[in-house]
């Protein structure tokens, strides 16, 4: 059954109490969105405070990223949610969060992935059902010219069609799923693994 207008407004609006409750979505970093209609999606308007969104907050846009809603500015990064629906006629929400693991992991990381293997929470994610697994995890350097990153994204998207979320280096994470819910579980999934991964490398950098 599909969820009305004011519905999935809602669950923006509470995915953005709950990010910014956990210190992923700082003061107005982030961006949130689910898809309206196979060629449409809601996505929350720019430069607001994404722990205090209210369900005017959001916009209508096409799946290439225009507004069909004039009146209200659209995210900074509207392409980077709209390529997603548009890829995928599966997916049903996208999120985007600031943490500061995310953030911090990927100004560490050289390589332009990060690979997650043997953690039991890798079964968070959508098709996974077993450690012995690995998650791969592109990260792309960030851009300010949004259209750019996206025809940067676009490609490793099509090459990996499993793929489960991205990071932008110094900047946040990307990651989606069917319903707002799988989003949600994901991005805690991630930040689990990020908070891992840090500390398994200051251990490794302290002994080794
Ligand atoms: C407050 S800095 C963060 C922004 O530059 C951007 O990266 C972001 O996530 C929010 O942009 P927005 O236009 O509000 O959707
Ligand atoms: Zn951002």
């Amino acid at each position: 059954m599909s969820l009305t207008r004011e519905q999935l407004a809602r669950q923006i609006v509470d995915a953005g109490r709950f990010l910014y409750g956990r210190g992923w979505s700082p003061a107005t970093s982030s961006n949130y969105s689910t898809r309206l209609s196979p060629t449409e999606a809601l996505l929350t308007v720019s430069g607001k405070h994404k722990g205090q969104l209210g369900l005017d907050d959001v916009l209508a846009t096409d799946l290439s990223g225009n507004s069909l809603e004039p009146g209200k500015k659209p995210s900074a990064e509207t392409l980077l949610h709209t390529q997603l629906y548009a890829w995928r006629a599966e997916i049903g929400a996208v999120l985007h969060t600031h943490s500061v693991n995310a953030t911090v992991l990927s100004r560490l990381t050289p390589q332009d992935f990060i690979e997650f293997e043997d953690y039991e929470l890798q079964k968070a994610f959508s098709g996974i059902s077993t450690h012995e697994s690995r998650v791969r995890v592109p990260i792309f350097d960030n851009d300010q010219d949004i259209a750019r990153l996206a025809a940067e994204v676009q490609p490793w998207l099509d090459a990996h069609p499993d793929c489960v979320g991205y990071l932008i280096r110094g900047h946040g994470l990307y990651t989606w799923g069917a319903q707002m819910s799988d989003a949600l579980r994901q991005i805690e999934a991630f930040e689990f693994l990020f908070e891992c991964e840090l500390k398994t490398r200051s251990v490794m950098n302290r002994h080794g």
